[in-house]
C-alpha cells in the first residue's frame, strides 16, 4: 500500500502569547492509500484541526504535510486551492449543496470550477453508486437528508481524488440513514479503492473504518486496528471522553 497522507511532527498553535493554544502537538502519522482511518477524541483534542491540516484547509505551524508526495508547506494560497479541487474530496456535516442547482449539477461543480472534461460515464456510476440514479434532475429541496448527503459524497467522488475528507459526514443524520452513508464510505473504500479519513464522535460509525486514531490534547495517542463499536467506546471513555 502507498501513502496518501505522510504528516511528520506537525504542530498547529492557535493565537499568541499567553493566549496561545497548541492544537496538535508534533503529530506524525502515515495514513495508508486505499484505507478507510477514524478520528476520534475528546471534544477540543484537536480532530477539526487534523482534519484542516492533513486536507490542506488549514496551514501547520510547523512540521510537513505530504499528500501522494507533494509538500503541502509552503505551496502558495492559488495551488493549493487547485490542489484540493483536483486531488481532494470533501464531505461535511452541512451538505453544502446549491439549493438552484440539480443533483447532477451540483455533483459536477468541482469539474465546472476546474474546467476539467466531464467523464459522462464515471458521473453515471457515482450516481448510481450513491443510488441517485434517478434523482440526476431533482433539486437538493426536494431529497431527504440522507440523499443530500449522498449528492454531496457522489460531488467528492466525481473528480476521483485521491483522499475523500469528511468532518463529521454523518452528524446530521439519524441512526439507519448514518448507516446507509456509512456503508456507502465503506463500499467507495472497498470497490473502489478509495481512500478515507473521517472525524466522528461516534463509536458506531467509527467501527466502520479500518483504524481508529485517537487523539488526545493534540497528540495521537492510540490506534485500533479493526475497530468494534464496543473497543472505540472502550478507549473513549478512559481518554475520559465521556467523563
Ligand atoms: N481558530 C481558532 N482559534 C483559536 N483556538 C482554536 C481555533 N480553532 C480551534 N481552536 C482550539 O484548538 C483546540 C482544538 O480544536 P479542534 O476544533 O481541532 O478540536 P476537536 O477535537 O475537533 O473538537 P470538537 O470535537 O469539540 O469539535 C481547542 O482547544 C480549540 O479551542
Amino acid at each position: 500500500m502507498s501513502d496518501a497522507v505522510v504528516m511528520t511532527s506537525v504542530s498547529k498553535v492557535y493565537g499568541r502569547g499567553g493566549g496561545a493554544v497548541a492544537a496538535l502537538r508534533e503529530v506524525s502519522v502515515t495514513l495508508p492509500s486505499g484505507g478507510f482511518t477514524a478520528v476520534m477524541g475528546p471534544s477540543g483534542s484537536g480532530k477539526s484541526t487534523f482534519l484542516h491540516c492533513a486536507a490542506g484547509l488549514d496551514r501547520p505551524t510547523s512540521g510537513s504535510v505530504r499528500l501522494g508526495g507533494t509538500e503541502l508547506s509552503g505551496m502558495g494560497e492559488t495551488a493549493l486551492t487547485e490542489l484540493r479541487r483536483e486531488r481532494i474530496g470533501f464531505v461535511f456535516q452541512a451538505y453544502n449543496l446549491v439549493p438552484s442547482l440539480t443533483v447532477e449539477q451540483n455533483v459536477l461543480l468541482p469539474l465546472k470550477l476546474g474546467r476539467a472534461k466531464v467523464d459522462r460515464e464515471w458521473l453515471a456510476e457515482v450516481l448510481r453508486r450513491v443510488g441517485l440514479g434517478d434523482r440526476a434532475r431533482h433539486r437538493p429541496a426536494e431529497l431527504s437528508g440522507g440523499q443530500q448527503q449522498r449528492v454531496a459524497l457522489a460531488r467528492a467522488l466525481v473528480t476521483r481524488p485521491e483522499v475523500v475528507f469528511g468532518d463529521e459526514p454523518t452528524g446530521a443524520l439519524d441512526t439507519m440513514t448514518a448507516r446507509d452513508v456509512l456503508s456507502l464510505l465503506r463500499e467507495t473504500v472497498d470497490a473502489l479503492g478509495q481512500t478515507v479519513v473521517m472525524v466522528t464522535h461516534d463509536p458506531v460509525a467509527a467501527s466502520y473504518a479500518d483504524t481508529v486514531l485517537f487523539l488526545a490534547d493534540g497528540r495521537i495517542v492510540d490506534a485500533l486496528p479493526a475497530p468494534t463499536p464496543a473497543a472505540v467506546a472502550d478507549r473513549m471513555t478512559r481518554l475520559g471522553a465521556y467523563a
